[in-house]
């Protein structure tokens, strides 16, 4: 059991992708895979299919045990035939998620009402069973329509305190966002639908999924360019039939907690809440490494307004935290107001700081108009030429103006 299972931190993969690129085709790899039982995984699954009208329930395309009519069908909760339950989201999304946490806490405590209640051998034995059956959840998938832009759905699921209750007992927090796209029609859809490249754009994981219908290394070498374009620093895993190692797509730890947000300042808002991603951390410093290696000055310029690229910056020194705050804020909160304005989607980074000698770097994470700034663990460094490097995933990015605005938060 890992780390996170043992904090009882349900983690949340938001599962996004086109219509047709392989979502479903993913979840059932990983509810049947035999990976997830090296995971030991409990997994909830979550249908967000609110207003698509496609006339098919996804659920159908899911593992079932039973047809007669449980508590939990009649609820929109159907039990999946590997002890895995499913919903598809009727309202709001946090709601079901707390509904979801809820709904275990309620069984825990039946069974230790009944422990206390009774004595004998007999019913110990019966308390027992009771226990087996109501293993708690240890991870939720949720698998989005493919015309979702994940930002809106990513953004409350990091903010919302009220799935960080019960001092960590019961919380579930954002954990990465897994993005499949249909190698044979990705480019067509990058270019017909700004959902496809929203998608793309907001995904910690692409899965390039329908490799076998890809003809040539070389038009494979193309569609991956292509993505790298629009999302420098996402992870890029190819397969066929969805076909992933579940280490690559799941437990990805890419947000972090302690976020800020525009509607916190102006309510003066202060609490922050603490959340465990440290190992996150490293997984990102080497993600933005891998990203600034494969930027370049001719591939960071949108050629187009509508165009999504990755611009990654560079300074030398320490940064000024304050001043720093005062520009990422400036970016995320006015720019995108502004005719022709950069809006930013996806920002990650790691800064240098000099609070004490030999401190970890700070790391930054943003979706859209909300960001953190958290503590680096013990033992993150910077990378070997030691510069603090901050990734941005959006529109209308111009890297001169960008460059020049982050490097005046530096000290030396
Ligand atoms: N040839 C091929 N077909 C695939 C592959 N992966 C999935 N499919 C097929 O593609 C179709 C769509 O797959 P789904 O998993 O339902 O896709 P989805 O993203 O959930 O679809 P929507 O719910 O419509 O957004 C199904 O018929 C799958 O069997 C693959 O790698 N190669």
């Amino acid at each position: 059991m890992n780390e996170t299972q043992k904090n009882k931190v349900v983690p949340i993969t938001v599962l996004t992708g086109f219509l047709g690129s392989g979502k479903t085709t993913l979840v059932n790899h990983i509810l049947h895979s035999n990976q997830t039982e090296l995971h030991g995984l409990k997994i909830a699954v979550i249908l967000n299919e609110f207003g698509t009208d496609l006339g098919i329930e996804k659920k159908m395309m899911l593992p079932f045990t039973t047809t007669t009519e449980t508590q939990e069908q009649r609820d929109g909760w159907v039990e999946l035939d590997n002890g895995c339950v499913c919903c598809t989201v009727k309202g709001s999304l946090i709601q079901t998620i707390e509904k979801l946490m809820k709904m275990e806490k309620k069984k825990k405590k039946k069974k230790n009402e009944f422990v206390v209640q009774t004595r004998s051998e007999e019913v110990k034995e019966e308390a027992k069973e009771d226990e087996d059956e109501t293993k708690a959840f240890d991870y939720i998938l949720l698998e989005t329509t493919g015309l979702a832009n994940p930002g809106p759905i990513c953004g409350e699921l990091w903010v919302d305190d009220a799935l960080l209750e019960d001092n960590m007992e019961n919380a579930a927090v954002l954990d990465s966002v897994v993005c499949v796209a249909d190698a044979k029609n990705i480019e067509r859809q990058l270019e017909e639908h700004v959902e496809a490249r929203e998608q793309i754009a907001y995904a910690d994981v692409i899965v390039l999924n329908k490799a076998d219908l890809v003809e040539t290394e070389e038009e494979l070498r193309r569609i991956r360019e292509k993505l790298e374009s629009i999302n420098a620093d996402a992870k890029l895993v190819v397969s066929e039939r969805s076909k992933v190692d579940l280490s690559q797509v799941l437990d990805q730890k890419s947000y972090k907690g302690n976020v800020k947000s525009r509607l916190m300042k102006e309510t003066k808002e202060t609490t922050t809440t603490k959340r465990f991603f440290a190992k996150g951390a490293k997984d990102l410093a080497m993600r933005i490494e891998e990203s600034s290696k494969s930027s370049n000055s001719n591939s960071i310029i949108s050629k187009h307004d509508e165009t999504i690229t990755t611009v990654c910056l560079t300074a030398k020194g320490f940064v000024d935290k304050e001043k720093f705050e005062n520009w990422i804020e400036d970016l995320l909160w006015e720019k995108r107001n502004e005719p022709n304005g950069a809006d930013v989607l996806r920002c990650k980074g790691i800064l240098k700081c000099k609070s004490k000698s030999d401190a970890p770097p700070l790391i930054l994470q943003g979706v859209r108009d909300v960001y953190e700034i958290t503590d680096g663990f013990d033992g993150l460094k910077l990378q070997e030429d030691g510069l603090s490097k901050v990734v941005l995933i959006g529109r209308r990015l111009r890297l001169d103006e960008l460059r020049v605005g982050f490097e005046s938060c530096f000290f030396l």
